[in-house]
């Protein structure tokens, strides 16, 4: 009988269905199966794996998945898609064109939020001058929430001011594992690449090795933006239907911080800030966002999703 190798420690820096890609605390990256059946390690899991016994090929194995400090994830109906785990931020990129959804936008905030990771909003085509300013407006909430202090947003101009864009963005990401999502169009592959530069080739070969250079887009990667390895970026598809199943419809306020800061005002305790008398949140509404009041549109996007929680509740 074949001997046993050691468990090795290592992090999950990509998955392609079946396989995953796991990298060693020195830095080489090996192609492992999961033990079981199912493939349930994501990108950002810290695992235990294991080498095969001599003679049986170069394929590793994942042992077990470490206990995980979050997990990144939505929701629909009927499945659940995990985007990474073990994050420090989310960054959000939109774009001034096309134009982005503030519904899609609040649910990637409110996931983040769920899962008690810091959410970075970033708004990018600055160099559109009026589209830019008309999305820059519609971003008033977000930029003010909490007196400003809550989502920073930065404004970006990826293809035009790449250096000056690179600096700002490195003041937020350095040191960080960073989530990138984005809608299609946003930018997202020209920020991946100028902060890791040849990431979207490396990614091509990965998944041609992997034979599964089709399903290229739909995996996600963990990408190294310096040499010593201490600041990640992982580049995930699958911002569209932003589903939020997992969050229960009277946990939602507490997710949305302009609606969590009034909601303690509420007469009663279980105030669902739809139409009772004396829902501080319901007030709110009167003040604006500049304020410390609430818009019309997040106060919408709250109704809309606390109806839809409900609805499809079992
Ligand atoms: N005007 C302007 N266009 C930009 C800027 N940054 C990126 N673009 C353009 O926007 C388009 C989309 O950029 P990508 O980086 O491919 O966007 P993506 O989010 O990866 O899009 P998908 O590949 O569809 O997911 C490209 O034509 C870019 O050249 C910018 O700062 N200003
Ligand atoms: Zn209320």
């Amino acid at each position: 009988m074949a001997e046993r190798s050691a468990l090795m420690e290592g992090t999950v820096v990509s998955s392609h269905g079946r396989h995953s890609v796991v990298e060693t605390p020195d830095g080489e990256r090996r192609i492992c199966h999961p033990r079981g059946k199912k493939n349930q390690a994501v990108v950002g899991d810290q695992v235990l794996w294991q080498a095969p016994p001599p003679g049986q090929g170069e394929e590793g194995t994942i042992e077990k998945i470490q206990e995980r400090r979050n997990l990144f994830y939505r929701q629909d109906e009927i499945r659940t898609k995990s985007f990474a785990a073990n994050l420090d931020q989310v960054l959000i990129l939109i774009a001034a064109e096309p134009v982005f959804s503030e519904s899609q936008l609040s649910r990637a905030l409110i996931a983040a939020e769920a899962a008690q990771i810091t959410p970075i909003i970033a708004l990018n085509k600055s160099d559109l001058v009026e589209p830019f300013a008309r999305a820059w407006e519609r971003l008033v909430p977000y930029r003010h929430m909490g007196g400003g202090q809550h989502y920073g947003v930065l404004p970006l101009s990826l293809r035009l001011s790449s250096e000056v864009d690179r600096a700002l963005l490195m003041q937020h990401l350095a040191g960080k594992t960073t989530l990138v999502l984005g809608p299609s169009g946003s930018g997202k592959s020209t920020l991946i690449n100028l902060l890791v530069p040849g990431a979207t080739v490396l990614t091509g070969e990965i998944s041609q090795a992997l034979n599964s250079g089709k399903h290229t887009t739909t995996s996600t990667h963990w990408y190294w933006m310096d040499k010593e390895r201490t600041t990640a970026l992982i580049d995930s598809p699958g911002f569209q239907e932003f589903g939020l199943h997992h969050i229960a419809p009277m946990q939602l306020a507490a997710c949305m911080p302009d609606i969590a800061a009034h909601a303690t005002d509420c007469k009663f305790y279980n105030c669902t800030h739809l139409h009772e008398p004396g829902c501080g949140v319901i007030e709110a509404l009167k003040r604006s966002p500049l304020e410390d009041g609430i818009s019309e549109s997040r106060y919408r996007i709250y109704g809309d999703l606390f109806a839809e929680l409900s609805h499809t509740r079992y």
